[in-house]
Parts: C-alpha cells; structure tokens; sequence
C-alpha cells in the first residue's frame, strides 16, 4: 500500500531525515515513535506530499512528491493542529470535506460529538477540537490515516474510545501510522513499530517480534520466598529478588521447580518477566547512542 524508499530529507542544509525506507500494509497500525526532534512529523509531512525530498514514496503504486498529491485522495490526516475553520460549527467543517451526509452523521455519533456538533468550533475545548481533528481524518473511507500525537489533550474515556475506532477501521482494511510520547497508550494499539532517532530509522519491527525482546527472563512468587532464595543460590542458581518476586532465567525454570517442589514450596505465580514497553524503547535508543559514540 504504501512504500518509502531511500527516504531523505533537508531543511536548508540541515538533514532532518536519512535514508529511511519502510512500508505499510492494509489494516496495519504502525507506531512511530522516537524523541523529540527525531523526525517524526517530518515524515508525516512528507508523505502528505508537503516537503521536499529525495528518495521515492509510493501509496497503490503511485508516486507521491511535493508536486503530485493525486495519490494522496484516499489518505486522511491529523498533523499538528487540526485545520478547523473557528466560526464554523463542528459539522459545517465536517461537511467542507465530505459530501456524504450519512458518513458525516455517523462519524459525528461514533465520536460522540452529538451535543455540541452545531456549536462554533472556535468555543471547543482542546480535547474537543482534536476529536474533530480525528473526524477530518477518518472522513471518506481513507485507506491510509496518519495521525501524529492523536491523544492530545483526550481524556481516558475518550481515548478508549478512539483506540477502539481505529482498530474498527483497522479492522475493515485501513492502515494507520500513529506517532505519540504516550507509549503504553500506542502499545495498545499498534501492530508494528518504528523507533526513529536523530533522523535514522532504528528499528522496524512486528510488535510481536518486538516484546520477543529480553523474554528470557521469567518472575517467579512462592510461598516462602526467603528459603526459595536460599535453596537456588545454594544450587548455583542465580536469583535477583525483586518487590514483586524472584526473577530467574528461564533455562533453569526446571531445575527450580524440582528443588522448590522437594522442599515442599509451593509456585503461587510464575510468569515471563517481559520488561515495560517504555524501558524496552529507552533500552533500544541507548543502545544506538553506546554504538554510535564508540564509531
Ligand atoms: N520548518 C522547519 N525548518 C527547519 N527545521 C525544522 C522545521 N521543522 C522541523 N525542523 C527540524 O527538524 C527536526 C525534526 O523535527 P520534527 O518536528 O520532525 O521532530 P519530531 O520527531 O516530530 O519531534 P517532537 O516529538 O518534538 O514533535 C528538528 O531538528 C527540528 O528542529
């Protein structure tokens, strides 16, 4: 559906974003992540066909430059600040773009904007203007959807709910590239990620593939947890007492067992000890740093 290869782009002299090449599928959701002035909403931009590059994008195989945005009708997009006339009511900016008025109304009530759809955009609060920033961009069936930071100003019952909306278009095909600081919220929703620093891409990767990560560990609660840490250091096995349990490796899961069984300790949970998603992402970034400092 969408491909970038060789991916470079400048701002005056400065390189904002070096060779990055990745693609997208129908009904994926990538998450684009990286520190602040990595790149991110540069690419989004670009892909929108609002900045210069070199390099190629393609969206169904046609191209996409700063000169050819016909590619780009079936893409919706919510950058920045959501482009919303003041004095026109939610809806009147809603029907600027789309002249279904059934999809117009239905999007108004999947967002759950009923109550003040008819008021003037310019009396909304933050988290209201967003979700109509949401609306423009989910306006006429796109079938790609870039969202940077989408979460914005939302509170939690409204970022449920847009959550589960994206993954109801996911669902139907769409494919959505998501940038957002909010880790653990894009984590819910994304189905594969793109670390970005300092304008290169470091990782492109399947969540899946990604929390494989580090899962070599697993956390373990016993019913004497004192005597189990004895027992395994006694039997060369190494042990890192945490708050929340005793974390081993899993090669030794076996053996650990035995002797706690033979010592008539019980396991009250076992469980692999997958580290949070936000350490991983700091893991990963300072990594790159160690690497490229010891070039
Ligand atoms: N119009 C511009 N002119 C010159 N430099 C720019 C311009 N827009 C962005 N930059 C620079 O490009 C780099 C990437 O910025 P960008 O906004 O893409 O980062 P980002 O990853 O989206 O960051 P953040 O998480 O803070 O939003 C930064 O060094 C920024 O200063």
């Amino acid at each position: 559906m969408l491909t970038v290869k060789n991916l470079n782009i400048f701002y005056g002299r400065k390189q904002i974003i070096e060779n990055a090449s990745f693609s997208i599928k129908p009904g994926e959701i990538v998450g684009l992540i990286g520190p602040n002035g990595a790149g991110k909403t540069t690419i989004m931009k670009t892909l929108l066909g609002l900045t210069k590059f070199t390099g190629s994008i393609s969206f169904n195989n046609q191209p996409i430059t700063a000169n050819n945005h016909k590619a780009l009708q079936n893409v919706g997009a919510l950058i920045e600040n959501p482009a919303i006339y003041p004095f026109l009511s939610g809806k009147d900016n809603l029907s600027l773009y789309s002249t279904d008025k059934d999809e117009v109304a239905e999007l108004i009530t999947k967002l759950q904007m009923n109550s003040y759809i008819q008021r003037q955009a310019k009396s909304y609060s933050i988290g209201m203007k967003q979700k109509l920033g949401i609306a423009l961009a989910l306006l006429n069936h796109p079938q790609f959807v870039i969202l940077d930071e989408p979460m914005n100003g939302l509170d939690i019952e409204t970022t449920i709910l847009i959550r589960k909306i994206i993954h109801e278009y996911a669902h139907k095909g769409t494919a959505f590239l998501i940038s957002s600081h909010v880790l653990s919220e894009l984590q819910k929703v994304m189905t594969s990620v793109i670390i970005l620093n300092q304008g290169h891409i470091i990782m492109d990767v399947p969540v899946s593939q990604f929390q494989e990560r580090d899962s070599q560990q697993y956390r373990l609660v016993t019913t004497d947890n004192q005597t189990a840490i004895k027992l395994l250091t006694a039997n060369s096995i190494t042990v890192t007492p945490t708050s929340a349990g005793l974390i081993v490796n899993k090669d030794a899961l076996s053996q650990i067992q035995q002797i706690l069984f033979e010592n008539q300790i019980w396991l009250r949970e076992l469980v692999p000890n997958v580290p949070s998603f936000e350490k991983k992402i700091i893991t990963v970034l300072k990594e790159r740093r160690k690497n490229s400092n010891g070039k």
